[in-house]
């Protein structure tokens, strides 16, 4: 590892630290997945080796339950846990305990038997800052679920010691966003602390025939001796954020963002006039430019602070998305510029979903302008909206660069421009 340094941390244990300057883009450490494993409705459709997606994946011929991209494939997952498994799957996930468990916990449950099976016979602790028994515990003690498999190597205790590190350590693994699997990343766990401001973000390198490896980026340049971050889930969810540290993580965030939350104290509920609140945080947006990193730093006017309504930004986001395929486009339009700015407002500068959301804003400029007949002035205009929207949204997306499928946002980016341009 040269680009972090662990450094004790007052209340997490450790830290991550930058060893030297790291500029936005680069890439700051790649991490292997101990293990991992597909969601329900990706399973047939993901290898389940590599998690690429292929249309011609062969079924395992014991329990036609794991699917293939290649013999390579069939042969690594085999070597690393599936041949313990195979015979017992069918029995195991058709038992009353498991077909009892939440979807969420059966997503444990899966994660755990891969886990189970991979280290009997191996040393857990090889390498200390990238194993499972490095990681700490989650706050709450829930009952371990029914495994695939058992070992007489494996006492129940180190089961239990396992299977407590789940809800602090585990990652969604995703392309282009979009979460398609739950993984263990020991070395991620064990170095990034969680910021709802984070200066890094985890990206997902799937290649057929190897298993899937996380890379975290810098978002923004980031100075020596500076904590590098990610964010352990959506800082958009301001009401909540709080109580899911403490619950799932065991600590309270104190990052500028949630002292700023904490300053202004309970968000008032959003007045009836959502357009009203709407054009005031747009003409406030372009008088003072904010962005999450900013908030707190000046006063905020108070009459615009239900705009940090949960409820009110998940209105916005589903008018816009309801909207923004067929239209009217013109309530996609203004719907996609208000949650643009409470975007900039709650996340840092950078941070990737400002950039999907700017691809969706340029898309639906052009769908606007392909489905209504509108003047030759009237065109340019919107054109050059896209435009706008578009090179931003470049500018923030190749700061990541490409994750996961080989199609998305950067595939797309080029093909909208190429038809912007022409005639
Ligand atoms: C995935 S681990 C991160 C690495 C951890 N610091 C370590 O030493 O292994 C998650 C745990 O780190 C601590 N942590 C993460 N972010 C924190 C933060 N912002 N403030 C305090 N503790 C934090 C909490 O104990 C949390 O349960």
């Amino acid at each position: 590892m040269i680009n972090v340094r662990l450094e004790p941390h007052a209340s997490g244990r450790s830290q991550a630290v930058a060893t030297k300057r790291l500029a936005a883009g680069s890439l700051i450490v790649s991490c292997d997945a101990l293990t991992t494993v597909l969601l329900p409705q990706e399973k047939g459709q993901r290898c389940d080796a590599c998690h690429t997606r292929s249309p011609g994946l062969r079924k395992c011929s014991g329990c036609a339950a794991y699917f293939y991209c290649s013999t390579q494939c069939q042969n690594l997952q085999w070597q690393a846990h599936h041949k313990r498994i195979c015979k017992r799957f069918n029995k195991y996930t058709s038992s009353i305990g498991f077909q009892a468990l939440a979807p969420h916990e059966k997503l444990d449950a899966l994660l755990l038997s891969h886990l189970v099976a991979q280290l009997d016979g191996t040393d857990p602790v090889n390498d200390p800052l990238n194993s499972i028994t490095s990681l700490l515990p989650g706050p709450s003690n829930l009952p371990v679920p029914p495994v695939a498999y058992a070992s007489p190597r494996i006492s129940i205790a180190e089961v239990k010691d396992w299977y407590a590190k789940f809800g602090n350590n585990n990652f969604v693994i995703h392309s282009h966003l979009t979460t398609f699997g739950h993984g263990i990343f020991p070395l991620a766990s064990r170095l990034f602390n969680h910021s709802c401001l984070p200066n890094a973000a985890a990206k997902y390198i799937l290649s057929p025939s190897n298993p899937p490896k996380m890379e975290v980026v810098a978002l923004r340049d980031i100075s020596p001796e500076e904590e590098i971050c990610l964010t352990y889930l959506d800082p958009a969810l301001l009401q909540t954020r709080q109580q899911i540290f403490q619950l799932t993580y065991g600590f309270e965030c104190r990052c500028t963002s949630c002292l700023f939350f904490e300053k202004v104290g309970p968000i008032p509920n959003p007045p009836t006039d959502r357009d009203g609140l709407s054009a005031q945080l747009l003409q406030f947006m372009k008088a003072t430019p904010h962005d999450g990193m900013s908030l707190g730093s000046a006063p905020f006017p108070s009459d615009l602070l239900p705009i940090f309504h949960e409820s009110y930004i998940a209105e916005v986001a589903e008018t816009f998305r309801n909207a923004s395929h067929d239209g009217p486009y013109t309530v996609a339009l203004s719907s996609g510029k208000t949650l643009l700015e409470l975007y900039r407002l709650i996340y840092p500068p950078n941070y990737p979903q400002i950039g999907m959301h700017l691809l969706e804003l340029a898309k639906t400029s052009w769908n606007r302008i392909v489905s209504e007949n509108m003047d030759a002035s009237a065109e340019r205009a919107v054109k050059a909206e896209c435009r706008t929207y578009l090179n931003e949204a470049k500018g923030i997306l190749q700061i990541l660069g490409p994750e996961g499928d080989e199609d998305g946002p950067l595939v797309e980016i080029k093909t909208l421009e190429s038809v912007l341009e022409e005639p």
